[in-house]
């Protein structure tokens, strides 16, 4: 099941800058570690912001809770989700 994952990010303005640091490395760890397991296909920044809009490629609704839960930025983060279904009028075929 594909899903449109946006995450926006808000750091306390208190918090450490190598308390910062740590969280954002292990996210980016993470992060890349789901992108060479296919489950997170797309992640794109949000121009002029720091937030993202991603596509993640996934069993279920409870899967995503799961990878999404897990991520060390989860508890800074304004997260929306829409579930995603071929466009009919789409010519890529491996859009399912
Ligand atoms: O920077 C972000 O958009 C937040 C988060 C998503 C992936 C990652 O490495 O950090």
């Amino acid at each position: 099941m594909l899903f449109k994952v946006e995450m926006k990010v808000n750091l306390p303005h208190g918090m450490p800058a190598e308390v910062a640091a740590e969280i954002k490395a292990r996210e980016k760890a993470y992060a890349q570690e789901l992108q060479n397991q296919g489950k997170w296909r797309h992640l794109w920044r949000v121009a002029g912001s720091y937030a993202n809009v991603s596509i993640f490629d996934v069993a279920d609704n409870t899967e995503l809770q799961e990878l999404i839960s897990a991520l060390p930025l989860f508890p800074y983060m304004d997260i929306s989700v829409a579930p995603l279904c071929r466009h009919p009028s789409s010519i890529h075929e491996d859009d399912s």
